[in-house]
């Protein structure tokens, strides 16, 4: 079974204009409103692909509900821990001539919820694969992630990672089986510029060296890079479209990969493939990718 871990979801409030304007007020052309947050999108596409998955999380409010609402709707299981006090927060996401992201706070989470997660964490079995996506909001404690490693550790849990600098680099240790960050995200830890699909090849191996067993690298239109536990690394250009909404699509690569891992019994290359697909698919839509999508696009490739 596949679990996910958002610490903080959010509804997504997709937006279109043709200019945004600071300082006036601007006018949207489109809206839309999704369930969000790194971990969901990862449980949504699962879904997508015809995958079962369980969503954890914090949720909270009249915000919490719709996202558990919707959730509902989307296919996906959850099993969050609401929470008492605050909202869950609304991510606004505006596509103007540049795309401007705007992500609210959250609710409030006390001692006795994070218990709450830990008692749902620990149920997890041999062989289970648990992703943890996103920001740790500033009311947890900020080494959260390695709490939850370190809790998890020696237990036969497939681990990946889908975080930045610090939050990724102080968990390498627990060997997760993957990792993904985007070639910024990679550069930044080292401090370089990462332009190139060779470019990248050299640090994802330096973060394997400190304990990733896989490391996959997104890079939006240049594609990906997937340095493998065991045989060659593997590189692909993106494919060919049109960006709709790319709000999702390094979460889509996730999930894709998984899915891909476990149909194809373990392959990297398969696995590789299905997850380049899925972010591409997701970024030409409007919505998180389906399956129809993604077999059209595995054509291509
Ligand atoms: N402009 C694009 N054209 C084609 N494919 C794209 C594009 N943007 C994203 N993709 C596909 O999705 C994958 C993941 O995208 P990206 O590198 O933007 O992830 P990310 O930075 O984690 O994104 P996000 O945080 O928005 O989910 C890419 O490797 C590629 O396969
Ligand atoms: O604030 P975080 O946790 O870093 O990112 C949250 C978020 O921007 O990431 C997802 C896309 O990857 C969106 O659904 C969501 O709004």
């Amino acid at each position: 079974m596949i679990y996910t871990v958002t610490f903080n979801p959010s509804i997504d409030y997709i937006v279109r204009m043709p200019r945004l304007e600071p300082g006036a007020i601007n006018r949207v052309t489109y809206e839309d409103i999704l369930p969000g947050g790194k971990g969901i999108n990862v449980s949504i596409v699962l879904s997508n692909l015809g995958h079962e998955s369980c969503a954890l999380g914090f949720v909270a409010g009249f915000t919490g509900a719709e996202i558990v609402r919707l959730m509902q709707t989307s296919g996906a299981k959850s099993d969050f821990i609401q929470v008492a006090e605050g909202m869950s927060r609304i991510n606004m996401k505006i596509k103007a001539a540049e795309e401007t992201e705007i992500n609210g706070i959250g609710p409030k989470i006390l001692d006795s919820d994070i218990e709450a997660l830990y008692a749902r964490l620990d149920a997890l079995k041999p062989g289970d694969t648990l992703v943890i996506a996103g920001s740790v909001p500033s009311m947890l404690p900020s080494d959260m992630y390695e709490r939850i490693m370190g809790r998890l550790d020696g237990r036969g849990i497939n681990i990946v990672v889908d975080a930045e600098r610090d939050l990724l680099v102080k968990v390498l240790g627990y060997h997760p089986f993957l990792i993904k960050p985007n070639n910024h995200e990679l550069g930044a830890i080292f401090g370089v510029e990462l332009a190139t699909r060779d470019d990248v090849v050299p640090y994802a191996r330096k973060l394997q060296e400190k304990g990733a067993r896989n490391v996959l690298i997104s890079m939006a239109g240049e594609g990906a890079v997937l340095v493998p536990e065991s045989g060659d690394v593997i590189m692909s250009e993106a494919p060919k479209g049109t960006v709709v909404n790319s709000v999702g699509a390094g979460d889509s690569m996730v999930a894709g990969f998984l899915a891909g891992y476990q149909e194809s019994d373990g392959d990297y290359a398969t696995a590789f493939k299905m997850g380049v697909a899925i972010g591409s698919a997701s970024a030409f839509s409007a919505k998180l990718a389906t399956r129809p999508e993604v077999e059209a696009l595995l054509k291509t490739l």
